[in-house]
């Protein structure tokens, strides 16, 4: 068992901003990695955890000691400029990227101790994932593609739940199309239906309306929002968008590798604001190292 350098406490981190209500969890971290779940109620959580691209001066510290639980059955916005981290968080989580340091507990077990084939398998069973350009296989059937999950772990089509989230999705009359033959709501429906079919326990969402209109956007928004609350699913999202965020029970900011606020049931103009603030900061900080340089 590897021994970490995780405080005892793993609050959700951050500065709380005035107006805005926090949100920590905080979960008593475990002095050692487990390998059971302790935390029933967490099904992710990131302990001490960095992740530098490069080395030496020419590093990128894309996190930075980042601490934070996520809830089961809730559903989290991550938010941010561009280039804070928001992206390596996720691939940490999900197993898709290695870290340089610290833990990521899933399910109460270290994936950072996970080899490849474990973390496939962990992949495969355990996360949904929806992408901002659908990722669909265009030579595939909605159908088929929403079952490939089950394809690929070689387990049965289970009907029952293919028909329950299709017309959940309003896509039960679009099954036999090809995604070229749906529209880009249609096609994020299915890829929507295709991260829960295998009823994984956390889902990751990179982007999921970046590609869509509003409409389409606050339609997608709905039904993941809906799953999370009627169906006690976990969905962790990355999104510019703070209208998207403001779909979640929870959303977190990140700025140049840390989480800088936690902020419980999000509003739309409430994200906005934070999120301008931390891009004003940004820029400011750019323009003083380009003065002092
Ligand atoms: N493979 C890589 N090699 C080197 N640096 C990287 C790599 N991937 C990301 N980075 C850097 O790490 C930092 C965090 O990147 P990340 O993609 O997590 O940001 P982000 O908040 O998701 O940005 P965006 O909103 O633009 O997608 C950035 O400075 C980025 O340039």
């Amino acid at each position: 068992m590897t021994n970490t350098t995780a405080p005892a406490t793993a609050p959700a981190q951050g500065i709380q901003t005035p107006g805005m209500q926090p949100q920590g969890i905080g979960v008593p971290a475990p002095q050692t990695a487990p390998t059971a779940a302790p935390y029933p109620d967490i099904a992710v959580q990131a302990i001490d955890l960095v992740k530098d691209y490069g080395e030496g001066d020419n590093a990128v510290h894309a996190l930075r000691h980042v601490n934070v639980a996520f809830e089961r059955g809730k559903f989290t916005a991550i938010m941010g400029p561009s280039g804070s981290g928001k992206s390596t968080l996720m691939h940490a989580l999900s197993g898709l990227d290695t870290v340089t340091s610290g833990h990521v507990l899933f399910g109460g077990q270290d994936i950072t101790q996970f080899n490849d084939k474990e973390l496939t398998l962990l992949r495969r069973t355990n996360i949904g994932f929806v992408f901002q350009s659908f990722n669909l296989l265009p030579m595939f059937t909605a159908e088929q593609n929403i079952l490939m999950p089950l394809t690929l772990a070689g387990k049965k089509p289970d009907t029952q739940w293919l028909q329950t989230l299709t017309t959940q999705l309003g896509i039960a009359d679009r099954l036999q199309h090809r995604p070229s033959e749906l529209s880009g709501g249609q096609q994020q429906r299915v890829a929507i239906a295709r991260a829960f079919i295998a009823h994984p326990r956390v889902v990751f969402a990179d982007e999921p309306t970046g590609a869509l209109d509003t409409i389409s956007s606050a339609e997608v928004m709905g039904m993941l929002r809906r799953f999370v609350k009627e169906m006690g699913q976990t969905v962790i999202m990355v999104t510019h968008d703070a209208a998207a965020a403001s779909y979640a029970d929870r959303a977190l900011v990140f700025a140049d590798g840390r989480i800088v606020a936690d902020v419980a049931n999000p509003t739309e103009e409430g994200m906005t604001e934070l999120v301008m603030r931390q891009r004003q900061q940004a820029t400011a900080v750019l323009g003083n190292t380009a003065v002092a340089d």
